[in-house]
């Protein structure tokens, strides 16, 4: 056994207690260590010049793998766990041992593995995070490093960083507060950076940022691993996000990505205007959210016919996500019918757990609400609101599962031919309707996505096969566009951009599945599309700061994805 992540060091033959020792390590890897380094370690696939070479023979059995070979091998092993937190551990596990392997098999079977590094599993490592921490997988930082929260990044051991993504931990998923085991998060979202975005591994930095937590289950377990203390609130919070975000830029540089992730809306919309004008920051929930639903309502009017502005949109739930969404929607019918913003967004209704958010409400909501409070009577349950504002397109960002009731899903279809309903919040617990509830509700006739995802599911013989309404979809090819044109800050026009570049991607075969999000399985080829279309976008807002301009833009994002193929070593 070795340092086992609590500090106690027990291999040094016999060295305990009181006594001080040197942690040390060799720098070069070779032998045990490479074997030992997941960046490089390549395990059976060393071939025997490289065993020769670097100091292995002896340390590996005699026979040499493929990539392949291996790949195959750890889907047997991966299929044979039938929990899905097992398949989660087995996974991580890999992540530490052989990095390329763990990419290669993500990028290979994303469909597959997709559920499994991310939501619905990943929310449940998180939940479990305690009893399954083994190594440390990202920075935390923490109240007590306050004053020093630039040399805690420079413990960080790669230099070259180019995104972070950083939670607070206090909304992850629609499964509330849950402090410091949120870290899953992060890891889980830069692990989609490298498979889905190319991004390079050690380009990713997940963080943490551990201001305490208000969930009493966690401040009253033995193995919670985050400060055992409430939140802190207010100025406390405020000048700790303030030394990380100063000392992000001095550590890393202008054109480092900053990505928040799972804030509580309190904090979220604050630290998005706050650092938008100084600093590449990007709010995932709200924008990242907002650019893929949008793609998915572009790609849906195929199927409904219109424009967007013929359109009536109802949500459920008026946060992150809700007023995200509802605002580029807003925006995008602005741009396109000339129509003020003001005009644009009386298409586009909220409810929140008090209700309609309507005029006569305005003294006692947070201000993310005040666009959306339209002169209407008080209404106080959904399924009086879809009855009064007839909506063709219904969206639950609620983080409530169950809401979408079959009275709710029978009166979106007596209104509508073609309902479009969107259960958005995660894990799978949290989704408004299932799909399956959706289709058989509906009669066969809405079109659904969600989420987290579901399986096909066939009513009265015919096989509905539900899309995935997720930032997933987005935030991989947002950041590489950003990335590959040295975007200096991010502008809304850009989420837009990446919207088009992903309704781009659909084919005529996807719309005649009634298909509105195209396959994950394309998704590197989707995402440097999205990365072309922001970067694109980028150069005609003058934000971006690699010049020449890249003449093919695409082949150029493609020119920057990460491949998890073995190098040979020298
Ligand atoms: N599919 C995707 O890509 C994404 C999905 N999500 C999911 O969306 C969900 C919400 O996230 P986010 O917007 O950040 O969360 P927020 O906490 O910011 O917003 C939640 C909203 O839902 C409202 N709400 C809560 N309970 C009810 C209820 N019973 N009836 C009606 N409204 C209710 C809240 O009302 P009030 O304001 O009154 O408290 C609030 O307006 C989460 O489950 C998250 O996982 C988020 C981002 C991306
Ligand atoms: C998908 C995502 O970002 C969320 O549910 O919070
Ligand atoms: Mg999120």
């Amino acid at each position: 056994m070795g340092n086992n992540g609590d500090g106690d060091v027990d291999n040094n033959g016999g060295v305990h207690g009181s006594q001080l020792v040197t942690p040390w390590n060799m720098s070069i890897s070779s032998g045990h260590n490479l074997l030992r380094d997941p960046r490089h370690n390549k395990g059976l696939a060393f071939t025997e010049r490289e065993r020769g070479v670097h100091y292995l023979t002896g340390l590996l059995p005699p026979i040499i793998s493929s990539q392949e070979l291996q790949e195959k091998k750890v889907m047997h092993i991966l299929r044979q766990y039938e929990v899905p937190l097992q398949r989660y551990i087995a996974m991580i596990d890999l992540q530490e041992r052989n990095e390329r392997l763990f990419y290669k098999l993500l990028i290979d079977h994303v469909e597959e593995l997709l559920p499994i590094v991310y939501t619905p599993t990943v929310g449940e490592a998180c939940q479990k995070f305690g009893s399954i921490f083994r190594r440390p997988q990202g920075l935390y930082i923490s109240l007590k490093d306050k004053g020093r929260v630039l040399d805690v990044l420079r413990n960080w051991p790669e230099r070259n960083i180019e995104v972070i993504v950083v939670t607070d931990g206090e909304r992850i998923l629609g499964l509330g507060d849950l402090g410091c085991q949120g870290m899953g998060i992060p890891v889980g979202k830069l692990s989609l950076y490298t498979a889905l975005g190319g991004v390079r591994p050690s380009a990713c930095l997940p963080i943490t940022i551990d201001v305490g937590t208000n969930n009493e289950k966690l401040l009253n377990d033995e193995f919670y691993i985050g400060l055992k203390q409430n939140r802190a609130r207010g100025e406390e919070y405020d000048d700790l996000l303030e030394e990380f975000m100063n000392a992000v830029k001095l550590n890393y540089g202008e054109k480092i990505l900053i990505q928040f992730e799972d804030f509580a809306n309190h904090n979220a919309f604050s630290l998005l205007n706050r650092y938008r004008t100084t600093h590449l920051v990007f709010n995932d929930d709200i924008q990242g959210t907002a650019s893929v639903v949008l793609s998915g309502l572009l790609s849906a009017l195929k199927l409904l016919g219109g424009t967007l502005s013929d359109h009536t949109f109802l949500f459920l739930g008026a946060g992150e996500a809700g007023t995200g969404i509802a605002e580029l929607i807003a925006l995008q019918i602005s741009k396109k019918t000339g129509a003020s913003i003001e005009d644009a967004r009386k298409k586009i209704w909220l409810v929140d757990s008090k209700g309609l958010v309507v005029s006569s409400r305005k003294e006692s909501l947070q201000h993310f609400k005040l666009p959306w409070a339209h002169e209407h009577e008080p209404i106080n349950n959904l399924l009086e609101a879809v009855k009064e504002i007839k909506p063709s397109v219904l969206i639950g960002t609620s983080g409530v599962g169950k809401q979408f009731t079959q009275e709710v899903i029978e009166a979106m279809s007596s209104i509508n031919e073609k309902p479009l309903i969107m259960a958005l919040s995660n894990p799978t617990s949290q989704a408004e309707c299932t799909a399956e509830e959706a289709y058989t509700w509906s009669k066969g006739r809405a079109i659904f996505a969600s989420g987290s995802p579901f399986d096909p599911v066939t009513y009265e013989d015919k096989v509905f096969v539900p899309g995935q309404a997720n930032n997933a979809y987005i935030f991989p090819g947002f950041g590489l566009g950003l990335i590959m044109c040295g975007a200096t800050r991010v502008h809304d026009d850009l989420l837009l951009a990446a919207s088009e570049g992903l309704a781009s991607q659909i084919t005529d075969e996807d719309y005649a599945k009634g298909i509105i999000f195209p396959p994950f399985s394309c998704i590197r080829k989707i995402s440097a599309h999205i990365a072309a279309s922001v970067a694109d976008k980028a150069y005609e807002l003058g934000l971006a700061s690699l010049l020449p301009r890249p003449n093919d833009l695409v082949k150029f994002a493609e020119s920057c994805m990460y491949s998890p193929i073995y190098p040979t070593y020298r």
